[in-house]
């Protein structure tokens, strides 16, 4: 025998594989709209010309080393994400009650912050989930072992808008006390985001019940091209709750394999925002001790210098642009096809996705039938559509839906 008899194979992970069988697929028209990553019009990975930039002064930078980052991060990275999300006339970070500290990108913080709360406040401690989420995130919650992680209503598929009546039941049912994890901007998988007065509701019902506000924050700029108004949610909660919030630098800076992000704290003290630092960098000792740092010198020397940080929100715009675009290409084709339902949802969601309203079957049949990648639960990626494929998508879906 050997250690490993007992061990079962785990299956595939859903999004990886899908991008593993695009890639696997020689026909000729293939469309990966599966993960969530940017593509430009040509359909290839873009490296922001901000970034190129960052990239060449670090690397001609010869007063740069190889040492250790602190176990919290490069301080330089993770004050300027704090700035980033919180905004630099925030109170909670004037008065030095938020800190940040800088994790293996946004998957690393939600885990870090997940492993806090399951030692703070204990795993029997209820973890409510968007219905649908990100995939991953049951995952991360389940393996930082929380006992009781469920969901609350969020998506109404009649509408295939926000539920909000479904969301406040099901967080006003929920114990006192109970973590929620929050989208900031950009919802995954269905593109769609409470309006900011729905966000004051949702605040409402969560300070009263004594929630824990966990926002996942993977797409800050991106979502609408604004920086500020893709942060609105978590600002306005900063002035009413302490919360997290897991930020992720892999789609707005481009640095998916960089593995770049931060968790910043938002806490009623600087002594507390003190404590809980030092038990963040505790945790994160025992996980990765410290974490890489050429990603996080990129994104600081672009968040910390005026000229680039305005060259970064122009490379923004030029991707969200272009998503925007793809929105209209394919609404417009669906129009001029005559497909039948209702297709306004594909301008009204924001953000990486759409959530097409396609069932399981339908969706695995875009793959098999037209070897179109996607989810099945019905979600594209739009950055996997281009000018030159977009009727082929069209087409395809046109047929599926008939
Ligand atoms: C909400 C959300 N949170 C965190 C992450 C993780 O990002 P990071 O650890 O910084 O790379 C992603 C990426 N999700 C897209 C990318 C693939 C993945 O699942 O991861 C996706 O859903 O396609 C999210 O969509």
């Amino acid at each position: 025998t050997t250690h490993f008899d007992a061990v079962p194979l785990a299956p595939p992970d859903v999004i990886f594989h899908l991008t593993a069988s695009y890639k696997a697929d020689t026909h000729a028209q293939k469309v990966n709209v599966g993960v969530g990553a940017y593509r430009d019009d040509n359909g290839h990975p873009w490296v922001l010309p901000v970034v190129r930039k960052a990239e060449q002064l670090i690397v001609n930078n010869h007063a740069l080393d190889h040492e250790y980052l602190p176990i919290e991060g490069l301080a330089s990275f993770t004050s300027a994400a704090s700035r980033l999300i919180l905004g630099k006339d925030s109170p909670a970070l004037n008065e030095n009650r938020a800190i940040a500290v800088q994790t293996i990108s946004g998957t690393g913080a939600v885990r870090l912050g997940a492993d806090f709360l399951a030692r703070f406040r204990g795993t029997q401690t209820k973890v409510l989930l968007s219905n649908p989420t990100w995939a991953n995130h049951k995952a991360i919650f389940n393996d930082a072992g929380f006992k009781d992680v469920a969901d609350y209503a969020y998506y109404h598929p009649a509408t295939r808008g926000l539920d909000l009546e479904g969301m406040l039941r099901d967080l006003r049912a929920a114990p006192e006390g109970s973590i929620v994890v929050l989208h900031a901007c950009a919802h995954n998988p269905t593109g769609v985001d409470p309006t900011p007065a729905q966000w004051n509701t949702i605040a409402d019902v969560m300070i009263a019940k004594k929630h824990f506000a966990f926002f996942d924050c993977a797409y800050q700029g991106f979502a609408s091209g604004d920086l500020d108004r893709d942060a609105t949610a978590v600002r306005y909660f900063a002035t009413r709750t302490e919360l997290f919030v897991a930020q992720s630098f892999a789609k707005n800076f481009g640095l998916y394999n960089e593995r770049t992000g931060a968790l910043t704290v938002v806490t009623k003290s600087p002594e507390t925002a003190q404590a809980v630092k030092s038990q963040l960098a505790k945790l994160s000792r025992a996980a990765i001790s410290n974490p890489p740092a050429f990603g996080a010198r990129i994104v600081s020397t672009v968040l910390n210098d005026a000229a680039l940080y305005a060259e970064w929100v122009e490379n923004l715009k030029t991707m969200s642009g272009r998503i925007q675009l793809m929105r209209t290409k394919l609404f417009d084709a669906l129009q001029k096809l005559g497909t039948p339902g209702s297709w306004q949802h594909i301008l009204d969601q924001i953000g990486m996705f759409t959530f097409t309203g396609l069932n399981a079957a339908q969706s695995q049949a875009m793959g098999t039938k037209f070897h179109i990648y996607m989810t099945n639960n019905g979600r594209i990626s739009m950055a996997g559509l281009t000018s030159s494929n977009v009727e082929y998508f069209a087409k395809s879906l046109d047929w599926i839906v008939r």
